[in-house]
């Protein structure tokens, strides 16, 4: 039985439930519900704030979870990051009053507000910037006005929670953050665990990728394949027409509109895209 962790809430609660759920694993049925078995796909699922999934994994009490990459960081539980999911995606930033520090190393003898301390203290250390980490739970944007802190560092996504309080980031970013699915550091694994990642996997081609099915002359099928080389090759059948053939390719779903203005330049007629939606490659 695998038993996997997923957030309860928060930012990564309702994508990594979706990504489950297209991965065919038992939704639940409201928010309240903290456990769901599976006996189908021989899963639990544990319903746990983000920040703890990592420690749970870490132990060895769950064989895998959804979390944030910074979160596993910070955490510093011996887990690893196995797939990055392709959601929530986040900068962990510094961020003050615009225009009063240029980078980090200007933080010196100063204090930062963060809910993330394990990950700022790290990087402070790391970079030689003797700095006081202010803990907070969150809502760390407003210890500077309070006089708690001189700058804070957290998540930033669109920068509107920042801008809101007059705030800009400033400095290198101090992380890039994603969704990812994470095992305990080391760890074997199982049967159950590698058919998870080869799910999710599938998921992921199938949300990032389209087919895309033409018909060409044949003299021109070198072209054809060099603009959809596919993902191990496309399929190139006979058309019943003299001189053409028919290509079937996955491409990508970003830019497919610009590689089907190249196929029509070169001839291509009948030019279909279809979703996919589920593979195993
Ligand atoms: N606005 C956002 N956009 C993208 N990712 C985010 C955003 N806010 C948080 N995250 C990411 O989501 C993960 C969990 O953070 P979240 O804010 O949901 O937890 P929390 O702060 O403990 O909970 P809550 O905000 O509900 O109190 C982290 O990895 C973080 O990087
Ligand atoms: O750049 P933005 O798009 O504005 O998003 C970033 C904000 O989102 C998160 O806050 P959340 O709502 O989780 O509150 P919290 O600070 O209490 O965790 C994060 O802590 C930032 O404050
Ligand atoms: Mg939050």
């Amino acid at each position: 039985m695998l038993r996997l962790a997923v957030p309860n809430k928060g930012a990564l609660a309702d994508a990594a439930q979706t990504i489950l759920k297209e991965a065919g694993y038992r939704p639940r049925k409201d928010s309240k519900e903290l456990v769901v078995i599976d006996p189908e796909n021989s899963c639990e699922l544990f319903f746990l704030r983000p920040r703890d999934i990592a420690v749970y994994v870490g132990e060895g009490t769950l064989d895998a979870g959804i979390t944030g990459r910074d979160m596993l960081f910070d955490s510093g539980a011996p887990a690893e990051e196995v797939v990055p999911l392709g959601f929530g995606g986040s900068t962990f930033r510094f961020a003050a009053p615009a225009g009063r520090y240029g980078s980090a190393a200007d933080l010196s003898g100063l204090r930062i507000a963060t809910s993330y301390s394990g990950l700022l203290g790290k990087y402070l250390a790391d970079e030689g910037i003797d700095a006081r980490v202010i803990k907070l739970d969150g809502a760390v944007e407003t210890a500077i006005r309070l006089g708690v802190a001189d700058a804070v560092a957290d998540v930033v996504e669109t920068g509107t929670t920042l801008r809101n309080v007059g705030l800009e980031v400033f400095g290198e970013p101090i992380a890039h953050s994603e969704a990812v699915l994470i095992k305990r550091s080391g760890a074997p694994e199982t049967n159950g665990f590698q058919q998870l990642i080869r799910r999710l996997q599938g998921v992921l081609v199938a949300r990032d990728y389209v087919m895309m099915d033409y018909d060409i002359r044949a003299e021109r099928i070198d072209e054809a394949i060099a603009i959809t080389p596919g993902v191990e090759g496309p399929t190139v059948s006979p058309l019943h027409r003299e001189g053409w053939v028919a290509v079937r390719a996955m491409v990508p779903r970003k830019g497919h509109q610009q590689i089907m203005d190249q196929l029509w330049e070169i001839g291509a007629k009948a030019i279909l895209v279809t979703a996919i939606y589920a593979c195993r490659l």
